[in-house]
């Protein structure tokens, strides 16, 4: 039998309870042994709850606890969640995690750990919820060199625009929908402002391209300045807007990682997705692009992940060797400003002549009812530099500027 506990009893520590209770049976063949939650740790107590006598406040007793050799966190959050992971992985426990900003800020770290001591620090349910893709991508793709990535990664954001454009919900409501739902993030900010996604992206980043990205060097937008009128002239472009996590390996040898909303265009697999769901693009020299898509966030897809990683957890008996990358000081992420986009861009009260010595020879878009002096336009494909000098120069004049991918 392996006895497991798991530290924070919120959407997704109650989840992956529920999981490993009610699939006991199932989850007793997978893993060659049955599961027992011993401990449950959280601040609160749960006197109804059928586990009540499982809870405990001091994380001491878990680590203490020979026992224990799977830790679950499900936290969230640096701390105490970084204190409480670094000392299991020490003790020689291994632990699952679905704490993405743990993942993204001291992944290589925990991983070294891991290794040291020949435990497994696995983290499924960091990225995409419910969808595989930490353990397809090292393993199932491992033959490949990956050459790009670039999805949805937030169910909050996605969720947000879906309901907004489809629905005409106000953004106040639909991110009060998504929070109880339980998408959003404690803070809804790392929602919104692309924060969540980014963490997302260097994870998926550093796993691809064997080095830590960190998110502090990544640019980073969320979706709170896109307007209807952006909506309506996507629709002319004949796309929609999505929040893309994306990093891509340039000539030059170093890896462009950005986060934005984009225009993407209605053939791409990322345009129809909608609502919480997720989908991740993987461009592999000898895959050609592979999309993997599911719930990216929620109480049972995001436990399913966990659940999933308890099970490899408690089968191995040594660090799984793929699931690495090192360490690194950022120097092979390319220079923001020496990426290479079209950008979709709004403005009031310039030409057509002074918006094409601004930004080259540009292709215009309409909407119904536009105003007078309205213009929109897709730009050709020039540097952040270039475009960040040619929008500064619009001042008040510019109403809106959105890249274009083309995943
Ligand atoms: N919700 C989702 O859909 C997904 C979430 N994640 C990630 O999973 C992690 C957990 O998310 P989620 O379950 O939504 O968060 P919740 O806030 O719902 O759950 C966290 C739980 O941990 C408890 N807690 C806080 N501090 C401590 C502590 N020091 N010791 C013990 N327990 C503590 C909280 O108690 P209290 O409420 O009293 O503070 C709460 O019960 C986060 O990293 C999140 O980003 C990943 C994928 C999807
Ligand atoms: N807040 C996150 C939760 C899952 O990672 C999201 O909305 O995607």
């Amino acid at each position: 039998m392996a006895k497991i506990a798991v530290l924070g009893y919120g959407v997704v520590g109650s989840g992956t309870v529920e999981v490993i209770e009610k699939n006991k049976e199932g989850l007793l063949k997978k893993a060659g042994q049955e599961i027992e939650i011993k401990y449950i740790l959280d601040l609160r107590d749960f006197p109804d709850s059928p586990y009540k006598d499982k809870f405990v406040k001091d994380f001491n007793v878990i680590l203490n606890d020979p026992e224990i050799s799977v830790v679950v966190e499900v936290i969230g959050g640096i701390k105490p969640s970084y204190d409480f992971v670094k000392s299991s992985l020490l003790a020689g426990k291994s632990v699952v995690t679905s704490n993405k900003e743990l993942v993204a800020k001291k992944g290589a770290e925990l991983l070294k750990i891991a290794h040291e001591k020949g435990v497994n620090f696995f983290f499924e349910a960091s990225v995409g919820g419910g969808i595989p893709i930490i353990r397809p991508l090292h393993q199932c793709l491992s033959a490949n060199r990956i050459d790009e990535i670039a999805g949805i990664l937030n169910g909050t954001t996605n969720f947000i625009l879906t309901k907004m454009i489809r629905d005409n919900m106000a953004f106040d409501d639909a991110l009060k929908t998504a929070q109880e739902l339980g998408y959003a993030e404690r803070n809804p900010s790392a929602d919104v402002d692309g924060i969540d996604a980014c963490r997302k992206i260097c994870i998926l980043a550093s796993l691809s391209f064997g080095k830590h990205v960190y998110p502090d060097n990544i640019h980073t937008e969320g979706i709170t300045k896109i307007t209807p009128e952006d909506v309506a002239y996507c629709e002319n472009f004949g796309g929609s807007i999505k929040l893309i996590g994306w990093a891509s390996r340039q000539d030059d040898g170093k890896v462009a990682v950005m986060v934005c909303p984009a225009f993407i265009h209605e053939d791409s697999q990322l345009a129809g997705v909608n609502d919480v769901f997720n989908a991740i693009l993987v461009r592999g020299d000898s895959t050609g692009d592979v999309v993997f898509y599911g719930k990216g966030a929620g109480k049972l897809p995001t436990a399913s992940a966990v659940v999933a990683d308890v099970v490899i957890a408690v089968k191995m008996n040594s660090s799984s060797k793929s699931l690495y990358w090192e360490d690194s000081d950022q120097d092979f992420i390319e220079d923001t400003d020496k990426i290479v986009l079209e950008n979709y861009v709004r403005v009031n009260g310039i030409s057509k002549d002074e918006a094409e010595a601004l930004f080259g020879k540009v292709s215009y878009l309409t909407r119904k009812d536009a105003p007078e002096g309205e213009l929109a336009f897709i730009t050709p494909a020039i540097s952040e530099k270039d475009c960040n000098e040619a929008v500064a120069k619009l001042g008040d004049k510019l109403l809106g500027r959105i890249r274009v991918l083309d995943y």
